[in-house]
């Protein structure tokens, strides 16, 4: 199992995606944002990073879509390189156990959110790494991580989806408010929720999502813009709270650190092995893609990648 070929990894991602295409129970996409709602769940692609720095692909591994929570990844990696350790006392490290919209942990914990990748936490790391800039240069920052991520200069934000977002993110405003109300903001609500929205917007494919994660696995050709210590713990919450309430289950299954969105992306480390990136836009009852699931199970089965053994 330790060292599968590059070829033979090629054949498992083509087994994947041939067998995903069969699939009639698909899930569906999010339709609290329009925008999304309007993706077809018959989209499935692959992509992964190996450590000798090549890219395999299956499906549609380069067509462009939302990467939403995702996003959170890569803006808790940069408030822990502005803030370090400060940014745990306004949100926690534990697995909320609730979905991935709830407000009522918030209001049992005082306004802190339980980890960074449920809304509310993401929001409470947005609004940090807003405090004293303007969103333009939070969302320039982002894309600039992703680019050097992925090595990759093509990476954006989709305006529409950040707009559709926006214009129903009611929810979302109200997590923010009610992190207000506890002194756990530092930016009017309506400043941080529109940099949000816009973080959540960025448009990337299977392979620019893939690579762009090659530096949680410490692949060899991946830029260095954490440290080793770091990428362990981004890991490990990724693993914890990644899936939200389906983090046990993916964990159960998978065994890989892993972060979905609900444009139906997730992205999992294989830590030294891969990094690896699925699309599928239909949605299972968390809110995680259910396809995408799938397809990480497969491949943690057919390589013995879990990190459990
Ligand atoms: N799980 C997700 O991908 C949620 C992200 C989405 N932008 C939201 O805030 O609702």
């Amino acid at each position: 199992m330790e060292s599968l070929s590059p070829a033979a990894l090629q054949s498992i991602l083509d087994d994947i995606a041939a067998a995903m295409a069969q699939r009639s129970d698909r899930g569906q996409p999010a339709s609290y944002i329009p925008e999304l709602g309007r993706v077809s769940p018959q989209h499935f692609g692959i992509a992964l990073c190996l450590p000798g720095g090549q890219t395999l692909l299956a499906g549609e591994a380069t067509t462009r879509f939302s990467i939403q929570s995702i996003s959170k990844v890569f803006t808790l990696a940069i408030a822990l390189g502005r803030l370090g350790d400060d940014l745990w006392q306004r949100v926690g490290r534990e697995p909320s156990g609730a979905a991935f919209n709830s407000i009522v942990s918030l209001e049992h914990d005082q306004g802190i959110p339980r980890n960074p990748f449920i809304n509310a936490g993401a929001i409470a790391v947005t609004d940090a790494i807003l405090e004293g800039l303007q969103p333009r240069d939070v969302l320039a920052e982002l894309l600039r991580f992703l680019r050097v991520a992925a090595g990759d200069e093509d990476i954006h934000i989709d305006k529409t989806v950040a707009a559709s977002e926006r214009a129903h993110a009611h929810r979302n405003t109200a997590l923010a408010e009610f992190m207000a109300a506890h002194g756990n903001l530092r930016n009017p609500a309506a400043l941080t929720i529109g940099t949000y929205c816009h973080q959540c917007a960025v448009e990337m494919t299977c392979v620019q999502l893939a690579r762009a994660g090659r530096f949680l696995a410490g692949l060899p050709a991946a830029p260095r813009l954490v440290s080793p210590a770091r990428v362990r713990r981004i890991n490990a919450l990724m693993l914890t709270c990644g899936h939200y309430d389906a983090s046990g289950d993916f964990a159960y299954r998978v065994g890989l650190p892993g972060k979905s969105g609900v444009g139906g992306g997730i992205l999992a480390i294989a830590p030294g092995r891969a990094s690896i990136a699925v699309w599928s836009p239909g949605l299972d009852a968390q809110g995680n893609s259910r396809l995408g699931a799938e397809a990480m199970e497969h491949l943690a089965r057919a390589t013995g990648w879990s990190v459990f053994g």
